[in-house]
């Protein structure tokens, strides 16, 4: 076999995601596994569950993790790399335990998992972290075997994830109206998360304890960067950047990351500014965050202000990405048999680390997370 096309020692891809309700009467349900133990305000759980229902109850995340399993399939059989791709999720049917408990009935014993999430965080690393460690404990009790899981480094610099949010800049640029389009700025934006969690962000040597956001924000900023810089060497126009926030949820008096995007048009639009794009660099595919918070919200608010917008493309089932997730996986399994794969990245902070260290994105409450270096796994009876 040749070393570029060699899973070993994973006999198993596992795309572990975040779930969400295909239909009305999933919306509370799904809601409530979301929330558990997160101190939401209700009043914040009725405003977002008028979200899933204007869209019929159903998320958009699903459909789009299909696609992206299709596209993973098509990839490997493309590349002649046989290996079986799996999909569970932490809050909506297929769920992680259920697919873990079938991986393990199929025979799988180690499997290297990509979280749709592509930046460090709380929220998108060790949450799933956490989940696998519950669900792994779930299938020791089962008496079940243990499977060892490994999760695959952050991908938010990988070529296979910027360059398709390159072109869909581009293609959101081409899309303005010609008088405005040279003078439009990019406005990247992400999920807004606690401003204490970002600053936990990261590996302990990322912490800040400053506002500065930790690896969460250093990581946007610099994909951001990368974006605008080859957006510039394309188009020949240096168009002026920020990076944003949406969706921030919790009680007003926590602080989190901010501008908000509504706020940011406000702004631009005050400061004359002919037009934004839009461009959600934080979300692999079109999330509800992006369908609602975007494309419903904020673009209703630039209507208002008479601001021309575009909403670029996420990556979603981009063929690149497919790529970039087979070359992730063969990257690991070779550093796995001891080999020094090369490591692909953009932007200045080079490629992230594979194994999240002890205080990596630290929870409010310590609980077991697999996966990373404070992880022992349970044994098998
Ligand atoms: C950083 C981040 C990502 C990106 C990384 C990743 O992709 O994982 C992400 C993704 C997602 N978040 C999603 C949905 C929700 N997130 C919520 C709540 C929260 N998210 C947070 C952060 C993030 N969330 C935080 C700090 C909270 C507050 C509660 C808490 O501290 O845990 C709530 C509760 C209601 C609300 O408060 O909004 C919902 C419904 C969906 C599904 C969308 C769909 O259906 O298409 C997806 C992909
Ligand atoms: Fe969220």
């Amino acid at each position: 076999m040749p070393e570029q096309c060699d899973p070993r020692p994973y006999d198993a891809l596992l795309l572990l995601s975040f779930g969400g309700p295909e239909g009305p009467d999933d919306v509370v349900p799904f809601l409530e596994n979301v929330t558990r133990g997160r101190g939401i305000p209700r009043e914040r759980l009725k405003e977002v569950g008028q979200h899933y229902f204007l869209f019929g109850g159903v998320s958009p995340i699903n459909a789009q993790n299909r696609s992206l399993l299709d596209a993973l399939r098509k990839d490997f059989a493309d590349h002649g790399l046989d290996l079986p791709v799996y999909w569970g999720n932490r809050n909506w049917a297929p769920y992680l335990t259920d697919t873990l408990r079938a991986m393990v009935r199929d025979g799988h014993r180690r499997i290297a998992t990509l979280a749709t999430s592509a930046y460090a965080s709380y929220s998108g690393c060790r949450q799933y972290r956490e989940n696998l460690a519950d669900a792994l404990a779930t299938l020791k009790a089962e008496g079940l075997a243990v499977p060892q899981v490994d999760k695959l480094r952050h991908y938010f610099n990988h070529p296979g994830f910027v360059r398709p949010m390159v072109d869909g800049v581009l293609a959101s640029l081409a899309a303005l109206p010609e008088d405005v389009r040279d003078g439009a700025h990019l406005a990247f934006t992400t999920h807004s998360i606690p401003a204490a969690a970002a600053d936990t962000s990261g590996t302990p040597a990322d912490h800040t304890t400053d506002g500065a956001g930790g690896a969460y924000v250093a990581q946007h900023l610099d994909v951001a960067r990368v974006i605008a810089d080859a957006v510039r060497e394309e188009t020949g126009v240096d168009h002026p950047w920020r990076l944003v926030y949406q969706s921030r949820s919790g009680a007003p008096h926590i602080p989190w990351l901010e501008p908000d995007i509504c706020d940011h048009l406000e702004e631009q639009h005050r400061q004359g500014v002919p037009a934004v794009v839009m461009a959600p660099i934080g979300f692999v595919s079109d999330h509800m965050e992006v369908k609602y918070d975007l494309d419903t919200e904020a673009t209703a608010k630039a209507a208002e202000l008479g601001l021309p917008v575009a909403r670029s493309a996420t990556v979603g089932a981009d063929p690149r990405f497919a790529a970039s997730v087979r070359d992730l996986l063969l990257e690991r399994a070779a550093t796995e048999r001891g080999l020094d794969p090369r490591r692909c990245a953009l932007g200045a902070l080079g490629a992230s680390h594979d194994l999240c260290p002890v205080g990596c994105c630290p929870a409010r409450a310590p609980r077991p997370a697999a996966a990373g270096a404070d992880w022992t796994a349970p044994v098998a009876p």
